[in-house]
């Protein structure tokens, strides 16, 4: 029945306030409001409908990403929306598009690399759309690895291919092109250009350049919003101070001068982006579980008590793997707003030319975004799963999610990769503790190596796993014991690089241990602060429980094999996970209804706020353009002459 909340008994049980703990999710009192003021106008307003995707063609499709991002861009400039206020607006049009790569990697480009002259000349064309650009850095031929990038940029230039740029293939009028600088005969490895490639005039192409579409992506609609190009140039030619020149300058000589900062600056928009991919996995995760969670407290199958079949949410097995994605939710939210004060501390020390952290951003945020992502892709998966037949449906939100979400396992850096880097920095900063360098920051665990070799789990019975600091300690001593253990077996190769390729599968261990447990440790911070509200702390306590313990019971060989814990106390953890489902278990509605999602952006049939799934769904079927005809296309082609045929040959 419409305006019935299917689900009231279930938000009734909650033993929290609900609205304290949606000011905590959104981050701030006025995060929260401009959020929620945002999501309604768009939940609000038809011309951001989205549930019709799945059945356009991929032209229809792109031209109606065009025109609702030109329609959101028109409502940011009629309603004169802040910076936030359009961020979040375009966040719950729910589609990408070529403006998430104009606002989200070509202007931060342009105002991380570019001089004061430059971005006086750039900035403003790029901040009213006059330009729109995208962000050129992977080749057919290399993506990972950058500084193999074959493009060059001569001082009298020459060619080479561009592949993926999200809003090159039809949209972009401009592009941060990397390539090869090479002036006076040498080259001088990978630099920024930003480089015109439409015209202003008619859109067309400008000479010298190819682009185009690279063609359908993984699932319907999904990322097939997106216009991700080829483009080949040849023979182009560019104004010298097209070369973003804020760390490193040509003269009108055509010498190189390179500022006496890190090379590695070029690639500080990888850092911001990925610091942003971690808050986006939070955001997708969150979506996926509050989907399951409302289902699974609707669905009834089996195990019928008065007549009454059981809420699948009741089931242990569905909450073992339902409640551990709705903790890594919880936990990647908070992470994710570390990282951000980390990356605004280290944008601030850059300034000041420190650029002591910089190997600690990259270090984070590379690492964090690959496992956030991992265990989000695979968390959404999950929920799909959760929902059994009707999680495989479109109408569920679930595969387009999914479809759209999995990629940031491999775009803005492989995850595989991004953990090598991390192994990097911890096999340097475990080396470094024998020249005496004190380890700060997210490694300064390690600093207490000779405690950690040697400490011993206090876990006596299942309650002492609820202890931060036995659970804190637990994770050091397995990421520093992983670390140690690589390191040391790396010194047995006398090539130290053939030591690293041959160790890396291990190596790629360590650095998950060690982001897992930053994020442990992030969020054990964030209880140790004031959190306001009405039983709000005693949930987040319970979710950074369920998160540390679930990851350690996933990954229970490094803690037996690190001897970190014993298998009693491996037991005694698993003891206090079901303990903990059963007292998550009466808030688990309310703990989603914290998102503060909109029907609309959830556009899950599944996941509707009052529960009213069944009459819903069977009402979304018929919408089905294949349920236009009761007799369908093909019927008198290929149907009707078989039938007939069957018919005459029974009558043989
Ligand atoms: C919600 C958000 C939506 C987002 C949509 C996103 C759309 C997608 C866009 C894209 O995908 S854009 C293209 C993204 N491409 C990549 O991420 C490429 C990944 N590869 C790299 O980052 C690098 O090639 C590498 C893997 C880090 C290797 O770097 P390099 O070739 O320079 O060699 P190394 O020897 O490993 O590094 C040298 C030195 O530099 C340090 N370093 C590397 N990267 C950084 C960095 N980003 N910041 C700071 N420092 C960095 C590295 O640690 C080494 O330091 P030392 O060991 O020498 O001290
Ligand atoms: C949806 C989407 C959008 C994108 N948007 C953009 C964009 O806007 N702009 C842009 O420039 N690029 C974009 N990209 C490209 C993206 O950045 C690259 O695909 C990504 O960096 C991975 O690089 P690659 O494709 O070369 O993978 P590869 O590095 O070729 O990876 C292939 C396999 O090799 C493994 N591998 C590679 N190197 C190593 C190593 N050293 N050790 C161990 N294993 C290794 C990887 O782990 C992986 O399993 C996009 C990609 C996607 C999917």
């Amino acid at each position: 029945m419409e305006g019935v909340d299917h689900l009231a008994h279930e938000r009734n049980r909650s033993q929290f306030d609900v609205n304290d703990m949606k000011i905590v999710w959104a981050g701030s009192r006025e995060a929260f409001e401009v959020s929620d003021r945002m999501s309604r106008l768009v939940a609000n307003d038809p011309a951001f409908r989205k549930d019709n995707r799945v059945h356009l063609t991929r032209k229809e499709l792109f031209k109606n990403t065009l025109r609702k991002a030109a329609y959101a861009w028109k409502k940011i400039i009629e309603l004169k929306l802040s910076e936030e206020e359009a961020g979040r607006l375009r966040f719950f049009v729910d589609e990408p598009a070529y403006t998430d790569l104009h606002w989200g990697m070509f202007v931060p480009f342009l105002k991380g690399q570019g001089t004061e002259e430059q971005l006086q000349k750039w900035l403003p064309l790029a901040y009213k759309m006059q330009i729109i650009g995208c962000y050129a850095q992977t080749e057919l031929g290399h993506g990972s690895n950058v500084q193999w990038l074959e493009t060059t940029a001569t001082f009298d230039p020459k060619t080479d291919e561009f592949w993926w740029p999200g809003g090159l293939g039809k949209v972009s009028t401009h592009a941060v092109v990397f390539a090869r600088l090479i002036t006076n005969g040498r080259d001088y490895g990978v630099h920024g250009f930003i480089v015109q490639i439409r015209s202003l005039d008619d859109h067309s192409v400008l000479p010298g350049i190819t682009i185009g579409d690279i063609g359908v992506k993984f699932g319907n609609g999904a990322y097939n919003t997106m216009d991700n190009g080829v483009m080949h140039f040849d023979h182009i030619r560019i104004p010298r101070n097209q070369l973003l020149m804020r760390f490193s300058q040509v003269t009108r000589e055509g010498k190189y001068v390179q500022s006496d900062v890190p090379r590695q600056l070029v690639y500080g928009t990888m850092v911001y982006v990925r610091k942003t991919i971690v808050i986006d996995a939070s955001n997708a995760l969150s979506r996926a579980v509050c989907i399951a969670t409302r289902y699974s407290a609707v669905r009834r199958q089996f195990g019928s008590q008065d007549g009454v079949e059981t809420q699948v949410i009741n089931y242990k097995t569905q909450q073992s793997r339902l409640f551990p994605l709705l903790a890594s939710a919880y936990a990647f939210r908070f992470v994710g707003e570390w990282l951000q004060w980390l990356y605004t501390d280290v944008t601030q020390r850059l300034a000041a030319n420190d650029f002591s952290t910089l190997p600690e951003a990259h270090a984070c945020t590379a690492g964090l975004k690959s496992i956030t992502t991992a265990a989000t892709a695979d968390g959404i998966e999950e929920c799909r799963k959760l929902c059994g037949g009707h999680g495989y449906l479109c109408s569920s939100g679930l595969p387009e999610l999914f479809a759209v979400y999995v990629p940031a396992c491999t775009y803005e850096g492989d995850n595989v990769v991004l953990l090598l880097q991390v192994a990097r920095f911890l096999v340097k900063t475990v080396s470094q503790l024998v020249s005496g360098k004190k380890p700060v920051g997210t490694t300064a665990y390690m600093g207490r190596l000779q405690h950690l070799m040697e400490s011993t789990c206090k876990v006596q019975k299942a309650e002492d796993w609820l202890n931060p600091s036995i659970v804190l300690e637990a994770f050091e001593v397995r990421s520093a014991r992983m670390s140690v253990e690589c390191a040391k077996r790396l010194s047995q190769f006398t090539n130290q690089e053939e030591g690293f390729h041959e160790l890396s599968p291990s190596l790629v261990e360590a650095a998950v241990a060690h982001c897992q447990l930053i994020i442990v440790a992030k969020f054990i911070e964030k209880l140790q602060g004031d959190i306001p509200g009405n039983g709000v702390k005693d949930q987040l306590q319970k979710l950074c429980s369920i998160y540390a313990l679930f990851t350690l019971h996933k990954h229970l060989g490094d803690f037996l094999s690190t001897s970190t814990i014993t298998p009693k106390q491996a037991s005694l953890a698993d003891d206090q996970l079901r303990s903990l489902y059963a007292q998550v278990r009466p808030n688990a509605v309310a703990l989603v209804d914290a998102f503060n999602y909109t029907d609309h952006y959830l556009g899950s049939i599944l996941g509707r706020y009052d529960g009213n799934v069944y009459p819903n769904l069977y009402d979304e079927a018929w919408k089905d353009p294949m349920n236009d005809t009761a007799v369908p296309d093909g019927y008198h082609e290929y149907i009707k002459p078989l039938l007939k045929q069957q018919l005459r040959n029974s009558r043989l």
